[in-house]
């Protein structure tokens, strides 16, 4: 665990950032595929913790996991019988809550754990909606085991997913596989992220299984079905270009991201509207180039970030550094990600001088000049968006430091290799 001083910039940015393949979809076209009726090519694959850990899982339990020697983000992925085996979901989200519902189709005993910081994520309703879909499952978080049968009975089921989007993706992507399929009805708050579930549906709908959802977004149903191999192309991860973005209008300068999608279901690209908001000028060319210009400080905001509450921690660091007071709402399931994101995000921009307040759904930020704010330990509490925000940070404050730096492998190993590289402080 390291500690790393973040690139100071006294002059705007002006890079171009690639990115690699988004953690979405990756995780999602690696179940598709292994639940297929043949072999699947993926291109653009995250390789990161998350979907490492989402690859050595489905491996564990039998499924065919092939890369090219040439091209460590091709690979093949073949479905085999599934069976007994051990899954290490680390701390993501993606592994935690979509792999029971794989590992329940499989032919014996599949143990999961984690973290130990997983063990606090919320997960007990995923695996009581499997239980009483048919599955049988000892334990209510990590660790647990799931008796697999070979087959999930499947049916109605209703669940509370107000905590997270993942429990829903997590039954609809296996749910054609389970005998009656599975019809879902959510009851309780409304659902956070709903454009990831969308990226399921439509991820879904290209395997060739119809989802039927009505338009209050609480129910799901897919009859039992065929999943068809799909050769997937993944898109770049715009959660992860987000923090690279906001860099333009932290330091008034210019970042351009290759290869942005016209249309996608990937919420991070959201970013781009409020990046807007806060007065940052937004270009895209029809070659693909996405290209974000800052001029002034950056402006505060009001924003329900409910859909889309991974941008979060970058959109909180920037409003550290605008003019005036923003208020971020609806974010209350930000508490059950990788960290109690409002309590480590208001703590950590406290401690350098700033001033932000947790609210019941969400963070109050009074923007600070760069001037007021002073180089501490930045802490990054296991949370790769909370380490990449401290960066974010650490271009107008000289002298931060980010703790653990190297916790953004879980979705971005090359991050400060690419973030010293935008900064043009790369050694
Ligand atoms: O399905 C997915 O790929 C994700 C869904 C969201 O989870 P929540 O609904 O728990 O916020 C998001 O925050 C996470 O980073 C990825
Ligand atoms: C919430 C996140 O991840 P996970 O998939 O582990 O829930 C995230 O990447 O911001």
């Amino acid at each position: 665990m390291s500690n790393w001083v973040a690139p100071f910039l006294n002059r705007p940015v002006d890079a171009v950032v690639d990115l690699p393949g988004s953690k979405s979809i990756t995780n999602r076209a690696l179940i598709l595929a292994a639940l297929a009726d043949g072999p699947s090519r993926i291109t653009g694959t995250l390789r990161s913790r998350d979907t490492d850990l989402m690859l050595d899982g489905l491996a564990a339990i039998g499924v065919g996991v092939d890369f090219h020697s040439d091209d460590p983000t091709t690979v093949d992925i073949t479905p085999q019988p599934l069976h007994a085996g051990a899954v290490d979901c680390g701390l993501a989200g993606t592994v935690m809550r979509f792999l029971p519902a794989v590992a329940a189709l499989a032919d014996g005993d599949v143990a999961f754990d984690g973290d130990e910081q997983a063990r606090s994520r919320p997960l007990d309703t995923v695996l009581d909606a499997l239980r009483s879909l048919g599955a049988s499952i000892d334990g209510r978080g990590l660790p647990f085991t799931v008796h697999g049968t070979g087959s999930v009975a499947g049916g109605p089921v209703t669940i509370d997913a107000s905590a997270s989007s993942q429990f829903v993706s997590g039954l609809l992507l296996s749910g054609a596989r389970f005998v009656a399929g599975v019809q879902i009805t959510h009851s309780g708050a409304p659902v956070p992220s709903m454009p990831h579930i969308e990226m399921t549906v439509e991820m879904l709908e290209t395997a060739g299984v119809t989802v039927d959802f009505d338009a209050s977004s609480t129910r799901w149903s897919i009859a039992p079905t065929t999943v068809r191999a799909v050769d997937w192309a993944v898109e770049p991860d715009l959660s992860n270009a987000a923090a690279f973005l906001a860099a333009a209008p932290a330091t008034g300068g210019r970042v351009s991201v290759p290869r942005w999608p016209v249309t996608t279901t990937q919420p991070g690209a959201a970013v781009l509207g409020i990046l807007e908001q806060m007065g940052a000028e937004v270009d895209h060319r029809s070659d693909g180039l996405l290209t974000v210009r800052g001029s002034a400080r950056p402006t505060a905001i009001d924003v329900d970030l409910h859909d889309v509450g991974e941008l979060t921690p970058t959109i909180a660091a920037l409003c550290a550094l605008a003019e005036g007071t923003s208020t971020l709402r609806g974010i209350t399931h930000l508490r059950g990600h990788e960290t109690d994101r409002l309590t480590a995000l208001s703590t950590e921009i406290n401690r350098i001088g700033g001033d932000c307040r947790e609210t019941a759904d969400g963070l109050v930020i009074t923007g600070r000049d760069r001037v007021d704010l002073h180089a501490e330990l930045w802490r990054s509490y296991a949370d790769h968006r909370m380490a990449t925000a401290g960066a974010l940070l650490g271009l107008r404050v000289e002298g931060l430091a980010v703790e653990d730096v190297e916790t953004t492998a879980k979705t971005l190993p090359d991050f400060v290799k690419m973030w010293e590289a935008m900064a043009g402080t790369a050694s």
